[in-house]
Protein backbone atom coordinates (compact mmCIF):
# COMPACT_ATOMS: atom_id res chain seq x y z
CA UNK A 1 0.00 0.00 0.00
CA UNK A 2 1.03 3.59 -0.61
CA UNK A 3 1.05 6.50 2.36
CA UNK A 4 1.30 9.94 1.94
CA UNK A 5 4.60 11.54 2.94
CA UNK A 6 2.87 14.33 4.59
CA UNK A 7 0.27 11.29 6.87
CA UNK A 8 -2.90 12.92 6.02
CA UNK A 9 -4.33 11.11 3.00
CA UNK A 10 -5.64 7.37 3.21
CA UNK A 11 -3.37 4.92 2.18
CA UNK A 12 -3.89 3.65 -1.76
CA UNK A 13 -3.10 0.83 -3.81
CA UNK A 14 -0.33 1.55 -6.26
CA UNK A 15 -3.28 1.91 -9.18
CA UNK A 16 -4.76 4.20 -7.13
CA UNK A 17 -1.51 6.23 -6.30
CA UNK A 18 -0.74 6.33 -10.10
CA UNK A 19 -4.18 7.59 -11.13
CA UNK A 20 -4.43 9.96 -8.52
CA UNK A 21 -0.61 11.38 -9.03
CA UNK A 22 -0.56 13.64 -6.06
CA UNK A 23 -2.09 12.56 -2.09
CA UNK A 24 -4.71 14.97 -1.11
CA UNK A 25 -2.87 16.23 1.38
CA UNK A 26 0.15 18.00 -0.58
CA UNK A 27 2.24 15.03 -0.09
CA UNK A 28 3.89 12.92 -2.52
CA UNK A 29 2.76 8.60 -2.59
CA UNK A 30 5.58 6.61 -1.24
CA UNK A 31 5.45 2.78 -0.49
CA UNK A 32 4.60 1.94 3.03
CA UNK A 33 7.01 -0.82 3.05
CA UNK A 34 10.13 -0.90 0.83
CA UNK A 35 10.53 -4.44 -1.20
CA UNK A 36 14.04 -6.23 -1.16
CA UNK A 37 15.62 -8.07 -3.94
CA UNK A 38 16.37 -11.22 -3.18
CA UNK A 39 20.07 -12.16 -4.09
CA UNK A 40 19.13 -15.18 -6.05
CA UNK A 41 17.04 -12.08 -7.99
CA UNK A 42 19.47 -10.06 -8.13
CA UNK A 43 21.97 -12.89 -10.13
CA UNK A 44 18.83 -13.74 -12.23
CA UNK A 45 19.30 -10.29 -13.65
CA UNK A 46 22.07 -10.54 -14.94
CA UNK A 47 20.71 -12.99 -17.86
CA UNK A 48 17.84 -10.94 -18.22
CA UNK A 49 17.02 -8.55 -21.03
CA UNK A 50 15.63 -4.99 -20.29
CA UNK A 51 12.16 -5.73 -20.23
CA UNK A 52 12.38 -8.86 -18.28
CA UNK A 53 14.32 -7.10 -15.96
CA UNK A 54 11.52 -4.13 -15.61
CA UNK A 55 9.09 -6.99 -15.06
CA UNK A 56 11.17 -8.05 -12.03
CA UNK A 57 11.51 -4.71 -10.51
CA UNK A 58 7.98 -3.59 -10.78
CA UNK A 59 6.18 -6.07 -9.47
CA UNK A 60 7.82 -5.84 -5.79
CA UNK A 61 6.29 -2.64 -5.97
CA UNK A 62 2.87 -2.83 -8.14
CA UNK A 63 1.42 -5.42 -6.07
CA UNK A 64 -1.85 -5.03 -7.33
CA UNK A 65 -0.72 -5.30 -11.10
CA UNK A 66 -1.15 -9.03 -12.42
CA UNK A 67 2.40 -10.00 -13.53
CA UNK A 68 0.91 -10.43 -17.03
CA UNK A 69 -0.64 -7.06 -17.13
CA UNK A 70 2.80 -5.50 -16.06
CA UNK A 71 3.99 -7.81 -19.27
CA UNK A 72 1.80 -6.30 -21.27
CA UNK A 73 2.49 -2.57 -20.44
CA UNK A 74 6.48 -3.14 -20.43
CA UNK A 75 6.34 -4.61 -23.90
CA UNK A 76 4.47 -1.61 -25.05
CA UNK A 77 6.72 0.52 -23.60
CA UNK A 78 10.41 -0.73 -24.55
CA UNK A 79 9.30 -2.86 -27.44
CA UNK A 80 9.49 -2.88 -30.60
CA UNK A 81 11.78 0.39 -32.39
CA UNK A 82 10.97 2.71 -29.82
CA UNK A 83 14.36 2.73 -28.58
CA UNK A 84 16.61 3.46 -31.25
CA UNK A 85 19.32 0.87 -28.63
CA UNK A 86 18.04 -3.18 -28.38
CA UNK A 87 19.57 -2.49 -24.72
CA UNK A 88 16.82 0.05 -24.59
CA UNK A 89 19.71 1.87 -21.62
CA UNK A 90 23.15 1.11 -22.67
CA UNK A 91 25.78 0.86 -20.36
CA UNK A 92 28.93 2.59 -22.45
CA UNK A 93 32.56 1.97 -21.29
CA UNK A 94 34.16 5.35 -21.04
CA UNK A 95 37.13 5.16 -19.06
CA UNK A 96 38.39 1.60 -17.07
CA UNK A 97 36.40 2.95 -14.11
CA UNK A 98 33.94 5.33 -15.62
CA UNK A 99 30.63 4.10 -17.73
CA UNK A 100 27.99 6.13 -18.86
CA UNK A 101 24.49 4.86 -18.38
CA UNK A 102 22.55 6.45 -21.32
CA UNK A 103 19.34 6.77 -20.73
CA UNK A 104 18.70 8.84 -24.05
CA UNK A 105 17.42 6.32 -26.65
CA UNK A 106 14.26 6.72 -26.48
CA UNK A 107 11.71 8.78 -29.00
CA UNK A 108 12.83 12.35 -27.20
CA UNK A 109 16.09 11.57 -26.71
CA UNK A 110 15.97 11.92 -22.72
CA UNK A 111 15.82 9.81 -19.41
CA UNK A 112 12.26 10.65 -19.58
CA UNK A 113 11.43 8.17 -21.95
CA UNK A 114 12.57 5.51 -19.51
CA UNK A 115 9.34 6.42 -17.54
CA UNK A 116 6.70 8.28 -19.77
CA UNK A 117 6.74 5.32 -22.54
CA UNK A 118 5.49 3.13 -19.20
CA UNK A 119 3.37 5.23 -17.30
CA UNK A 120 0.82 6.65 -19.92
CA UNK A 121 0.38 1.92 -19.86
CA UNK A 122 0.16 1.21 -16.15
CA UNK A 123 -2.35 4.43 -15.84
CA UNK A 124 -4.95 3.27 -18.68
CA UNK A 125 -4.16 -0.20 -16.72
CA UNK A 126 -4.89 1.74 -12.93
CA UNK A 127 -8.34 3.23 -14.47
CA UNK A 128 -9.57 -0.24 -15.77
CA UNK A 129 -8.79 -1.56 -12.46
CA UNK A 130 -10.23 1.03 -9.88
CA UNK A 131 -13.31 1.19 -12.68
CA UNK A 132 -12.39 4.95 -12.75
CA UNK A 133 -14.81 6.69 -15.59
CA UNK A 134 -13.55 9.98 -15.62
CA UNK A 135 -11.63 11.95 -17.97
CA UNK A 136 -7.47 11.87 -16.23
CA UNK A 137 -6.21 15.75 -16.77
CA UNK A 138 -2.76 15.08 -16.20
CA UNK A 139 -1.05 18.46 -15.77
CA UNK A 140 2.87 18.64 -16.21
CA UNK A 141 5.11 21.51 -15.31
CA UNK A 142 8.58 20.83 -17.26
CA UNK A 143 11.59 22.46 -17.27
CA UNK A 144 12.29 21.42 -20.93
CA UNK A 145 12.70 17.42 -21.07
CA UNK A 146 9.75 15.76 -18.92
CA UNK A 147 7.31 17.98 -21.14
CA UNK A 148 8.11 16.51 -24.06
CA UNK A 149 8.07 12.75 -22.88
CA UNK A 150 4.82 13.25 -21.54
CA UNK A 151 3.58 14.56 -24.40
CA UNK A 152 4.84 11.67 -26.31
CA UNK A 153 3.58 8.79 -23.89
CA UNK A 154 0.10 10.12 -23.57
CA UNK A 155 -0.33 11.55 -27.04
CA UNK A 156 -4.08 10.16 -28.37
CA UNK A 157 -4.48 7.95 -24.73
CA UNK A 158 -7.95 7.20 -24.35
CA UNK A 159 -9.49 8.84 -21.18
CA UNK A 160 -6.55 11.30 -21.13
CA UNK A 161 -5.86 14.71 -21.61
CA UNK A 162 -2.63 16.35 -21.30
CA UNK A 163 -1.71 19.75 -20.36
CA UNK A 164 2.30 21.21 -20.51
CA UNK A 165 3.74 23.90 -18.40
CA UNK A 166 6.94 24.99 -19.35
CA UNK A 167 9.02 28.39 -18.64
CA UNK A 168 8.50 30.37 -21.70
CA UNK A 169 12.59 31.59 -21.40
CA UNK A 170 13.65 28.77 -20.13
CA UNK A 171 14.33 25.55 -22.12
CA UNK A 172 16.93 24.89 -25.33
CA UNK A 173 15.21 25.68 -28.89
CA UNK A 174 15.39 22.18 -29.75
CA UNK A 175 13.20 20.94 -26.30
CA UNK A 176 11.18 23.93 -27.29
CA UNK A 177 10.57 22.86 -30.71
CA UNK A 178 10.25 19.37 -29.44
CA UNK A 179 6.94 20.82 -27.23
CA UNK A 180 5.21 23.19 -29.74
CA UNK A 181 4.95 20.94 -32.80
CA UNK A 182 3.51 18.32 -30.98
CA UNK A 183 0.74 16.55 -32.48
CA UNK A 184 -2.57 14.43 -31.05
CA UNK A 185 -5.93 15.69 -30.67
CA UNK A 186 -5.30 15.37 -26.48
CA UNK A 187 -2.84 17.66 -25.60
CA UNK A 188 -2.28 21.25 -24.76
CA UNK A 189 1.23 23.44 -24.33
CA UNK A 190 1.89 26.58 -22.66
CA UNK A 191 4.33 28.67 -22.68
CA UNK A 192 4.71 30.46 -18.52
CA UNK A 193 5.93 33.73 -17.79
CA UNK A 194 8.34 32.75 -15.27
CA UNK A 195 10.87 30.14 -14.21
CA UNK A 196 10.55 25.94 -13.62
CA UNK A 197 10.03 26.79 -10.09
CA UNK A 198 6.75 29.22 -10.71
CA UNK A 199 5.28 26.29 -13.31
CA UNK A 200 5.50 23.73 -10.66
CA UNK A 201 4.17 26.03 -8.25
CA UNK A 202 1.45 26.68 -10.62
CA UNK A 203 0.48 23.23 -10.98
CA UNK A 204 0.77 22.21 -7.75
CA UNK A 205 -1.89 24.71 -6.82
CA UNK A 206 -4.39 23.55 -8.87
CA UNK A 207 -3.76 20.18 -7.39
CA UNK A 208 -4.56 21.52 -3.61
CA UNK A 209 -7.92 23.95 -4.76
CA UNK A 210 -10.50 21.76 -3.33
CA UNK A 211 -13.15 24.06 -5.33
CA UNK A 212 -10.74 23.75 -8.29
CA UNK A 213 -11.06 20.16 -8.28
CA UNK A 214 -15.06 19.95 -6.99
CA UNK A 215 -15.68 22.00 -10.52
CA UNK A 216 -13.67 19.22 -12.15
CA UNK A 217 -15.10 16.64 -10.98
CA UNK A 218 -18.31 18.08 -11.75
CA UNK A 219 -17.58 17.83 -15.24
CA UNK A 220 -16.61 14.37 -14.97
CA UNK A 221 -12.31 15.09 -14.88
CA UNK A 222 -10.05 14.32 -12.46
CA UNK A 223 -6.47 15.35 -12.31
CA UNK A 224 -2.70 13.74 -12.31
CA UNK A 225 0.53 13.99 -13.06
CA UNK A 226 3.26 12.92 -15.04
CA UNK A 227 5.73 14.24 -13.23
CA UNK A 228 8.25 12.76 -10.64
CA UNK A 229 5.60 13.70 -8.21
CA UNK A 230 3.47 10.37 -9.49
CA UNK A 231 4.65 7.34 -8.22
CA UNK A 232 4.24 5.44 -11.74
CA UNK A 233 6.81 7.93 -12.69
CA UNK A 234 9.58 7.17 -9.99
CA UNK A 235 8.85 3.22 -10.10
CA UNK A 236 10.16 2.93 -13.83
CA UNK A 237 12.92 4.41 -13.16
CA UNK A 238 14.51 2.16 -10.52
CA UNK A 239 14.62 -0.64 -13.15
CA UNK A 240 18.03 0.74 -15.11
CA UNK A 241 19.71 1.25 -11.83
CA UNK A 242 19.51 -3.06 -11.29
CA UNK A 243 19.92 -3.12 -15.63
CA UNK A 244 22.91 -1.00 -15.43
CA UNK A 245 24.31 -2.93 -12.69
CA UNK A 246 23.43 -6.42 -13.79
CA UNK A 247 24.98 -5.24 -17.23
CA UNK A 248 28.33 -4.48 -15.93
CA UNK A 249 28.56 -8.00 -14.14
CA UNK A 250 28.00 -9.25 -17.37
CA UNK A 251 30.27 -7.80 -19.21
CA UNK A 252 33.06 -8.52 -16.58
CA UNK A 253 33.64 -4.77 -15.93
CA UNK A 254 32.70 -5.45 -12.35
CA UNK A 255 32.15 -8.76 -9.41
CA UNK A 256 28.92 -9.37 -8.49
CA UNK A 257 28.30 -7.61 -4.84
CA UNK A 258 31.01 -5.25 -6.20
CA UNK A 259 30.07 -1.32 -4.93
CA UNK A 260 29.25 1.22 -7.54
CA UNK A 261 28.75 4.61 -7.66
CA UNK A 262 26.13 6.19 -9.49
CA UNK A 263 26.34 10.08 -10.35
CA UNK A 264 23.18 11.31 -10.86
CA UNK A 265 22.62 14.61 -12.70
CA UNK A 266 19.80 16.42 -10.31
CA UNK A 267 16.97 18.66 -10.46
CA UNK A 268 13.39 17.71 -9.24
CA UNK A 269 15.53 14.57 -7.02
CA UNK A 270 13.33 12.13 -8.97
CA UNK A 271 16.36 10.04 -10.51
CA UNK A 272 18.59 9.74 -7.82
CA UNK A 273 15.69 8.98 -5.64
CA UNK A 274 15.41 5.90 -7.82
CA UNK A 275 18.26 4.98 -6.92
CA UNK A 276 17.77 5.51 -3.57
CA UNK A 277 15.64 3.15 -3.81
CA UNK A 278 17.33 0.42 -5.88
CA UNK A 279 20.54 0.79 -2.63
CA UNK A 280 17.56 0.01 -0.11
CA UNK A 281 16.20 -2.77 -2.06
CA UNK A 282 19.98 -4.27 -1.72
CA UNK A 283 21.65 -3.41 -4.97
CA UNK A 284 25.27 -2.46 -3.85
CA UNK A 285 25.58 0.97 -4.28
CA UNK A 286 28.13 2.47 -1.99
CA UNK A 287 27.36 6.50 -2.91
CA UNK A 288 24.44 8.41 -4.65
CA UNK A 289 26.36 11.31 -6.11
CA UNK A 290 24.01 14.50 -6.38
CA UNK A 291 25.43 16.60 -9.02
CA UNK A 292 23.98 20.01 -9.48
CA UNK A 293 24.88 23.47 -12.03
CA UNK A 294 24.47 26.56 -10.50
CA UNK A 295 20.81 26.60 -9.12
CA UNK A 296 22.63 24.49 -6.46
CA UNK A 297 20.33 24.33 -3.47
CA UNK A 298 20.93 21.00 -3.61
CA UNK A 299 24.37 20.69 -2.85
CA UNK A 300 24.02 23.18 -0.19
CA UNK A 301 21.35 21.25 1.67
CA UNK A 302 23.69 18.30 1.24
CA UNK A 303 26.76 20.19 2.88
CA UNK A 304 24.23 21.99 5.52
CA UNK A 305 21.13 20.35 6.31
CA UNK A 306 19.59 23.65 5.56
CA UNK A 307 17.56 23.80 2.48
CA UNK A 308 16.86 27.31 1.07
CA UNK A 309 14.92 28.76 -1.70
CA UNK A 310 15.51 32.10 -0.94
CA UNK A 311 18.37 32.95 -3.72
CA UNK A 312 18.84 34.12 -7.27
CA UNK A 313 17.60 31.53 -9.95
CA UNK A 314 20.28 30.97 -12.37
CA UNK A 315 19.44 30.59 -16.47
CA UNK A 316 22.26 27.92 -16.97
CA UNK A 317 23.14 25.49 -19.97
CA UNK A 318 22.06 22.93 -18.43
CA UNK A 319 18.43 24.00 -18.11
CA UNK A 320 16.61 20.62 -17.30
CA UNK A 321 18.06 21.15 -14.05
CA UNK A 322 17.00 24.81 -13.39
CA UNK A 323 15.22 24.06 -10.44
CA UNK A 324 15.13 25.26 -7.15
CA UNK A 325 12.09 23.85 -5.50
CA UNK A 326 13.69 20.11 -5.69
CA UNK A 327 9.82 18.18 -4.90
CA UNK A 328 10.94 14.84 -4.61
CA UNK A 329 13.69 15.73 -1.74
CA UNK A 330 10.43 15.45 0.30
CA UNK A 331 10.48 11.60 -0.30
CA UNK A 332 13.68 11.29 1.33
CA UNK A 333 13.15 13.42 4.22
CA UNK A 334 10.24 10.65 4.52
CA UNK A 335 12.26 7.94 4.71
CA UNK A 336 15.62 9.28 5.93
CA UNK A 337 13.01 10.76 8.91
CA UNK A 338 12.22 7.16 10.12
CA UNK A 339 8.68 7.50 7.96
CA UNK A 340 7.51 10.65 10.17
CA UNK A 341 4.86 12.45 8.42
CA UNK A 342 4.44 15.58 11.15
CA UNK A 343 8.32 16.14 10.23
CA UNK A 344 8.21 15.95 6.78
CA UNK A 345 4.90 18.51 7.00
CA UNK A 346 6.41 20.79 8.90
CA UNK A 347 9.48 21.08 6.63
CA UNK A 348 7.43 21.55 3.90
CA UNK A 349 4.86 24.33 5.19
CA UNK A 350 8.43 26.21 6.77
CA UNK A 351 9.50 25.78 2.54
CA UNK A 352 6.17 28.01 1.79
CA UNK A 353 5.72 30.14 4.38
CA UNK A 354 9.54 31.03 5.14
CA UNK A 355 11.51 29.72 2.07
CA UNK A 356 13.74 27.37 4.19
CA UNK A 357 14.04 24.72 6.86
CA UNK A 358 16.40 23.02 7.90
CA UNK A 359 17.34 18.98 9.59
CA UNK A 360 19.13 18.06 12.47
CA UNK A 361 22.69 17.20 12.60
CA UNK A 362 21.78 13.43 12.81
CA UNK A 363 19.30 13.01 10.01
CA UNK A 364 22.17 15.59 8.03
CA UNK A 365 24.59 13.10 8.90
CA UNK A 366 22.68 10.16 7.83
CA UNK A 367 21.77 11.61 3.98
CA UNK A 368 25.35 12.75 3.62
CA UNK A 369 26.82 9.03 4.34
CA UNK A 370 24.60 8.20 1.15
CA UNK A 371 24.18 11.70 -1.19
CA UNK A 372 28.16 13.02 -1.78
CA UNK A 373 27.40 16.03 -3.79
CA UNK A 374 28.74 19.03 -5.81
CA UNK A 375 28.36 21.61 -8.52
CA UNK A 376 29.96 23.03 -11.74
CA UNK A 377 29.50 26.35 -13.64
CA UNK A 378 28.74 26.68 -17.10
CA UNK A 379 32.51 26.79 -18.03
CA UNK A 380 33.18 23.91 -16.03
CA UNK A 381 30.56 22.40 -17.77
CA UNK A 382 31.73 23.43 -21.35
CA UNK A 383 35.01 23.21 -20.67
CA UNK A 384 33.93 19.27 -19.43
CA UNK A 385 32.19 18.36 -22.95
CA UNK A 386 35.14 19.64 -25.10
CA UNK A 387 37.79 17.49 -22.73
CA UNK A 388 35.76 14.04 -22.84
CA UNK A 389 35.33 14.48 -26.01
CA UNK A 390 39.04 14.96 -26.94
CA UNK A 391 40.12 12.45 -24.60
CA UNK A 392 37.84 9.58 -24.93
CA UNK A 393 35.94 10.55 -28.17
CA UNK A 394 32.42 10.78 -26.22
CA UNK A 395 30.01 13.71 -26.63
CA UNK A 396 27.97 14.62 -23.58
CA UNK A 397 25.38 16.68 -23.31
CA UNK A 398 25.63 19.54 -20.62
CA UNK A 399 23.45 17.45 -17.92
CA UNK A 400 25.67 14.84 -18.09
CA UNK A 401 28.83 16.69 -18.48
CA UNK A 402 28.17 18.44 -14.82
CA UNK A 403 27.49 14.78 -13.46
CA UNK A 404 30.84 13.61 -15.41
CA UNK A 405 32.80 16.76 -13.89
CA UNK A 406 31.42 16.30 -10.49
CA UNK A 407 32.29 12.93 -10.22
CA UNK A 408 35.83 13.85 -11.06
CA UNK A 409 35.66 15.98 -8.53
CA UNK A 410 34.36 13.77 -5.82
CA UNK A 411 37.21 11.14 -6.80
CA UNK A 412 39.54 13.48 -6.79
CA UNK A 413 38.57 15.08 -3.20
CA UNK A 414 38.10 11.78 -1.49
CA UNK A 415 40.37 9.46 -3.01
CA UNK A 416 36.89 7.00 -3.47
CA UNK A 417 37.76 4.70 -6.27
CA UNK A 418 34.64 2.73 -6.80
CA UNK A 419 33.93 2.54 -10.34
CA UNK A 420 31.57 5.90 -11.16
CA UNK A 421 28.31 5.18 -13.48
CA UNK A 422 27.57 8.56 -15.16
CA UNK A 423 23.70 9.12 -15.61
CA UNK A 424 23.39 9.90 -19.22
CA UNK A 425 20.13 11.83 -18.98
CA UNK A 426 20.29 13.74 -22.49
CA UNK A 427 21.98 12.74 -25.98
CA UNK A 428 23.88 15.77 -27.06
CA UNK A 429 21.61 16.68 -29.71
CA UNK A 430 19.04 17.93 -27.70
CA UNK A 431 21.16 21.14 -26.53
CA UNK A 432 23.42 20.96 -29.94
CA UNK A 433 24.38 24.93 -29.92
CA UNK A 434 26.23 24.47 -26.56
CA UNK A 435 27.63 21.33 -26.81
CA UNK A 436 28.65 22.25 -30.74
CA UNK A 437 30.21 25.72 -29.10
CA UNK A 438 32.07 23.53 -26.53
CA UNK A 439 33.57 21.42 -29.04
CA UNK A 440 34.29 24.26 -31.94
CA UNK A 441 34.35 27.52 -29.94
CA UNK A 442 30.81 30.26 -30.43
CA UNK A 443 32.14 31.06 -34.13
CA UNK A 444 30.98 27.85 -34.66
CA UNK A 445 27.12 29.13 -33.98
CA UNK A 446 27.86 32.46 -35.89
CA UNK A 447 24.69 32.86 -37.82
CA UNK A 448 23.48 29.12 -38.46
CA UNK A 449 19.95 28.13 -37.87
CA UNK A 450 19.38 25.60 -35.66
CA UNK A 451 19.44 22.70 -38.07
CA UNK A 452 22.63 23.74 -39.66
CA UNK A 453 24.10 23.55 -35.83
CA UNK A 454 22.38 19.97 -35.83
CA UNK A 455 23.95 18.93 -38.85
CA UNK A 456 27.67 20.10 -38.04
CA UNK A 457 27.48 18.42 -34.74
CA UNK A 458 26.57 15.07 -36.44
CA UNK A 459 29.33 15.30 -39.02
CA UNK A 460 31.82 16.49 -36.12
CA UNK A 461 30.89 13.53 -34.05
CA UNK A 462 30.27 11.54 -36.60
CA UNK A 463 26.39 10.46 -35.31
CA UNK A 464 23.48 10.92 -37.13
CA UNK A 465 20.97 13.53 -35.35
CA UNK A 466 18.00 11.44 -34.09
CA UNK A 467 15.19 10.97 -37.06
CA UNK A 468 12.72 12.80 -34.67
CA UNK A 469 15.25 15.63 -33.92
CA UNK A 470 15.78 16.40 -37.74
CA UNK A 471 12.13 16.41 -38.29
CA UNK A 472 11.49 19.15 -36.25
CA UNK A 473 12.43 21.78 -39.28
CA UNK A 474 9.50 20.78 -40.95
CA UNK A 475 6.54 20.26 -38.87
CA UNK A 476 3.62 22.81 -38.04
CA UNK A 477 4.07 24.91 -34.79
CA UNK A 478 0.67 23.97 -33.63
CA UNK A 479 1.06 25.49 -29.85
CA UNK A 480 2.07 29.76 -29.52
CA UNK A 481 -0.40 30.36 -26.29
CA UNK A 482 1.42 31.73 -23.30
CA UNK A 483 0.18 32.89 -20.05
CA UNK A 484 0.94 34.19 -16.44
CA UNK A 485 1.47 31.70 -13.60
CA UNK A 486 -1.49 32.83 -11.90
CA UNK A 487 -3.87 32.24 -14.61
CA UNK A 488 -2.51 28.45 -14.95
CA UNK A 489 -6.17 27.63 -13.45
CA UNK A 490 -8.13 29.65 -15.71
CA UNK A 491 -5.86 28.14 -19.06
CA UNK A 492 -6.65 24.80 -18.04
CA UNK A 493 -10.97 25.48 -17.68
CA UNK A 494 -10.24 27.14 -20.86
CA UNK A 495 -8.94 24.34 -22.71
CA UNK A 496 -11.30 22.05 -21.04
CA UNK A 497 -14.06 24.46 -21.69
CA UNK A 498 -15.46 24.21 -18.47
CA UNK A 499 -17.35 27.41 -17.83
CA UNK A 500 -15.96 29.87 -15.05
N1 LIG B 1 13.91 18.24 -15.31
C1 LIG B 1 12.52 18.14 -15.48
C2 LIG B 1 11.74 18.92 -14.46
C3 LIG B 1 10.58 18.13 -13.98
O1 LIG B 1 11.05 16.97 -13.34
P1 LIG B 1 10.24 15.67 -13.12
O2 LIG B 1 11.25 14.58 -13.09
O3 LIG B 1 9.54 15.83 -11.85
O4 LIG B 1 9.27 15.50 -14.23
C4 LIG B 1 12.11 18.46 -16.91
O5 LIG B 1 12.94 18.31 -17.79
O6 LIG B 1 11.00 18.85 -17.16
Amino acid sequence: MYVSTRGAAEKLTSAQAIAQGIAPDGGLFVPESLPVMDEQTLKRMISLNYQERAVAVLQLFLTDYSESELKSCVAGAYGGDKFSSSAVAPVVKVTDDVFALELWHGPTSAFKDMALQLLPRLLSCALKKIDEHAEIVILVATSGDTGKAALEGFKDVDQTRVMVFYPENGVSQIQRLQMVTQQGNNLAVFAVKGNFDDAQTGVKHIFNDNAFNAQLAANSFKLSSANSINWGRLVPQIVYYFSAYADLVQSKHISAGQQVNFVVPTGNFGNILAGYYAKRMGLPINKLICASNSNNVLTDFLATGVYSRKREFHKTYSPSMDILISSNLERLLYHMSNNAPSEVSRWMSELNSKGEYQVSDEQLQAIQAIFPAGWVSDTQTVATIDKVYKEYGYTLDPHTAVAWQVAENYRRETGDSSPNIIVATASPFKFNDTVLSALQGTDSLAAVSEFTALNKLAELIDTPVPAALAELEHLPVRHTSVCNPKDMPGVVKVALKIAE
